[in-house]
C-alpha cells in the first residue's frame, strides 16, 4: 500500500499519454507549445504498462487516462486492453474533450474502459469556439451521446470563467440532468500557461446560482476530487474547488506524463523521471521512484495562497 506522510492512502495514478491536443482551451493551452518533445522521449505503451503493473502491484486501484488529448494517441485502446487484462477489476477511465469519442467509443468499451469524463464548457456554439480556439461543439455534443449510449459511466467537466460561460452554468445543469449524467463545475486553477485574462468563479458562487432555481443536499465526501449535491429529483451534480482548504486533505493521486515523469502534486514543479530505470528494466529503481514520489507529496497546493501554477496542465494531464 503507498502511504504518504500525511496518512493520505495514494490508490489513484493519473496518465498522461500525450502532451498533444487538438484543442487550445483558454485555461490550459491558449497557444502552440513552443516546441513538443520529440518521439524518443515518449514512453511507449509497452513502457507506461511495465511501470503501471508495478503501481497496481503497489495498490494503485484506480488509473485514468488522459492528457493533452488521449484520443489523439493512436491505438488507445490497445492500451486500454493491457491494462483492463491485467486487472479487470481496475477502475479504469478517460478524461476526454469529446471530439473523436463518437468515432473511438465503442472500441474503448470493448477494450475494457469503464468510464469517461467529458470536457464542457459552453452550450453555445460560438462560446464553445472561442474557449477550445476550434469550432467543437457538435463534434463534443455527438460524443457524448456515443458515450451514453454504448454504456459509458459518463461525467462533464466545465471550468467556469467569469464573463465567459459563466451565464450557463444553469443550462448546463439542465442539460446534464435530461441527459441523466454528473456535471461537476470546476474552479479554473490560476497556471502560468493560461490566457492571461481568464478569471475563476468561486465554487460558492457556483452554488448559490444553483440555489436560486433548485434545492440540494449535499452528500458525504467520498475520495475523490468532486463535493457532490444532490437535487430533490434525484440527480447529482459536484463541484471541483482546489481553492478551498479542505481540498487537498482526500488527495488520493499522483501522475505519470507521457515522458516518464512522476509528479506528486498538480501545483508544483516537482517531477521524478521513471523512463531510465524502465528502458534499462530497473524496476526495483522504478518502484525506489514511485515510493518517492509518494513520500514527496505536498500536504496541501499553493492556489490556496492565491498563488499562480507554472505547470502546464496539458503535461500533467489535469
Ligand atoms: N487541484 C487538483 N485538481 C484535480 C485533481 N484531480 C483532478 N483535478 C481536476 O478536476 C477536474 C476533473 O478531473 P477529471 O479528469 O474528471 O478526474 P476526477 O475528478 O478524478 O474524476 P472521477 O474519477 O470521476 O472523480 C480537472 O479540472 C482536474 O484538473 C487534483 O488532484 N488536484
Ligand atoms: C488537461 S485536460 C486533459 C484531458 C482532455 N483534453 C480534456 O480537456 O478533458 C484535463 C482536465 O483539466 C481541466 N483543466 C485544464 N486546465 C485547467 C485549469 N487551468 N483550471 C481548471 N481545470 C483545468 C480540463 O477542463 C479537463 O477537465
Ligand atoms: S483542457 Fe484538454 S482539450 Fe483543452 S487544451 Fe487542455 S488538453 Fe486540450
Ligand atoms: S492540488 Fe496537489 S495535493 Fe491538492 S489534491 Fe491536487 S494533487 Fe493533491
Amino acid at each position: 500500500m503507498l502511504v504518504d506522510p500525511f496518512n493520505r492512502v495514494i490508490d489513484y495514478i493519473r496518465v498522461s499519454v500525450t502532451s498533444r491536443c487538438n484543442f487550445r482551451c483558454l485555461y490550459c493551452m491558449p497557444n502552440t507549445p513552443f516546441e513538443w518533445e520529440p518521439k524518443e522521449n515518449v514512453l511507449s505503451y509497452e513502457e507506461m504498462f511495465e511501470f503501471l503493473r508495478l503501481a497496481i502491484d503497489e495498490g494503485i486501484k484506480k488509473i485514468r487516462l488522459t492528457g493533452g488529448e488521449p484520443l489523439v494517441r493512436k491505438d488507445l485502446d490497445k492500451f486500454v486492453k493491457m491494462l483492463h487484462d491485467y486487472k479487470p477489476e481496475l477502475d479504469l477511465a478517460l478524461t476526454t474533450n469529446g471530439y473523436y469519442l463518437k468515432k473511438y467509443a465503442k472500441k474503448l468499451r470493448d477494450a475494457g474502459l469503464k468510464r469517461v469524463n467529458i470536457s464542457l464548457d459552453s452550450l453555445k456554439k460560438d462560446v464553445a469556439k472561442k474557449i477550445a480556439q476550434r469550432d467543437c461543439l457538435d463534434n463534443v455534443l455527438e460524443g457524448i451521446d456515443e458515450a451514453i449510449k454504448v454504456g459509458f459511466r459518463v461525467k462533464l467537466n466545465t471550468v467556469v470563467m467569469r464573463g465567459i460561460n459563466d451565464n450557463e452554468i444553469l443550462d448546463l445543469l439542465e442539460f446534464a440532468k435530461n441527459k441523466g449524467v454528473q456535471i461537476r463545475f470546476i474552479e479554473f486553477m490560476e497556471n502560468e500557461r493560461a490566457y492571461p485574462g481568464i478569471k475563476r468563479v468561486d465554487s460558492k458562487e457556483v452554488l448559490e446560482k444553483i440555489g436560486s432555481r433548485y434545492s440540494f443536499k449535499e452528500l458525504p465526501k467520498k475520495n475523490e476530487a468532486s463535493k457532490n449535491f444532490v437535487l430533490d429529483d434525484g440527480s447529482v451534480f459536484g463541484i471541483i474547488e482546489p481553492h478551498n482548504e479542505e481540498f487537498c486533505k482526500s488527495c488520493n493521486r499522483i501522475r505519470l506524463t507521457a515522458e516518464g515523469y512522476l509528479i506528486p502534486c498538480l501545483f508544483f514543479t516537482e517531477s521524478y523521471n521513471i523512463k531510465e530505470a524502465i528502458r534499462e528494466g530497473n524496476i526495483q529503481k522504478a518502484a525506489e521512484i514511485l515510493r518517492d514520489v509518494v513520500k514527496n507529496k505536498p500536504e496541501k497546493n499553493d492556489w490556496q495562497e492565491e498563488k499562480i501554477s507554472d505547470r502546464a496542465f496539458w503535461e500533467t494531464g489535469g
